[in-house]
């Protein structure tokens, strides 16, 4: 009989080392999905993680095994990247204010076609791709997300006078329906829902997807809602990750410039969500692979956590 080289005993090694550091992540992920069992976790998916390959694969992956461990995930996507290509494609120009796409009648088409169609499908093909059943419906279906007019005013910084800003079919949700996700979600679905809302008369209106999934949140009363983005969290002034943010904290981050830009409306998107019911929101980094299970199953948690107060 032939004796194993010492590279095949090394390797032999270095494969019983691996095995017994996965079984090792698994142990400790144990107290977590207990933790988690027949909680609801609704994830924000947005249309910058979407366009790599492997994120995507593994976004697909961390959903379909949630489900199979007995969480019920609700997966919010946006999508702006995707509706710009194909306003660019159609030669139709988009302004934005406060991060919101100023949306007209014929706009409002597109983005219903991009979203609650390629996007929506494509999202949830990702998860049944990893061996679950993932169906992808809109804000319209069941009727989801109530939504109206989003009213923005801006106060002139010379005459002091509001002006209210029209930003056409943006909305914003005024009542959320969730009996649809309970029934996909009961008979082991996993919802994958397109940020479109329907208005009194039966318009679409375009909801920004944060908005969306922290209305839908806080209507679930979700364990927790994860806002995956590209940065770590919320940072400091230092540029340091801060992992617990209260409400009092974001608003003074707000008020002193360290909290800026797109991070504004995610922030209070998730002090809105825990106000109406959520327990608590994270703000993650999504381009960590996995970000999703190492938020929930490891004591790890990499983003910033903001509770109710
Ligand atoms: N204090 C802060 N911590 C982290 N990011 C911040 C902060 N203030 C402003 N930002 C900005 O917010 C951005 C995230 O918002 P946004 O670009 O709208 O995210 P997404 O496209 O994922 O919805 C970050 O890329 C960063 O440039
Ligand atoms: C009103 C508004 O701005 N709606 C967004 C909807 C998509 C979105 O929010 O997508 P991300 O999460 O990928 O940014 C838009 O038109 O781009």
């Amino acid at each position: 009989m032939s004796q194993p080289t010492s590279e095949t005993t090394g390797d032999i090694v270095q494969t019983m080392k691996d095995a017994q550091e996965r079984a090792a992540v698994l142990a400790q992920a144990l107290p977590f999905l207990r933790r988690y069992a027949g909680d609801t976790i609704v994830v924000k998916y947005g249309g910058h993680a979407m366009v790599d390959d492997s994120l995507s694969n593994a976004f697909g992956h961390d959903i379909a095994l949630l489900k199979l461990v007995g969480v019920n995930p609700v997966v919010v996507h946006g999508g702006g990247p995707q509706i710009s290509a194909m306003l660019n494609r159609l030669q139709i120009p988009s302004t934005f204010v406060d991060g919101l796409r100023v949306t007209d009648a014929a706009m409002v088409d597109v983005i219903e076609m991009v979203l609650a169609g390629k996007v929506n499908k494509q999202v949830a093909g990702l998860i049944n791709q990893a061996g679950a059943l993932a169906v992808g419906i809109s804000g319209k279906d069941g009727g989801l997300i109530a939504a109206r007019r989003l009213r923005r005013t801006v106060r002139d910084a010379d005459s002091q006078i509001e002006q209210v800003l029209d930003l056409g079919f943006v909305g914003e949700p005024v009542r959320i329906d969730p009996r649809v996700l309970y029934a996909l979600s009961g008979s082991g679905l996993i919802p994958v829902v397109a940020p479109v809302g329907i208005g009194e008369k039966g318009e679409t209106y375009n909801i920004n997807a944060d908005t969306a999934a922290g209305a839908i949140a806080g209507a679930v009363h979700a364990t927790r809602l994860l806002m995956l983005t590209d940065v770590p969290g919320v940072l400091d002034e230092n540029g340091e990750l801060i992992p617990e943010l209260t409400a009092e904290e974001a608003r003074r981050g707000i008020a002193s410039g360290m909290i800026s830009g797109g991070m504004i409306p995610k922030v209070e998107t998730c002090l809105e969500a825990v106000r109406a019911g959520a327990k608590a929101a994270v703000i993650l980094d999504g381009r960590v692979p996995h970000a999703c299970l190492l938020e929930l199953f490891t004591e790890a948690g990499p983003g910033t956590l903001i509770r109710g107060e």
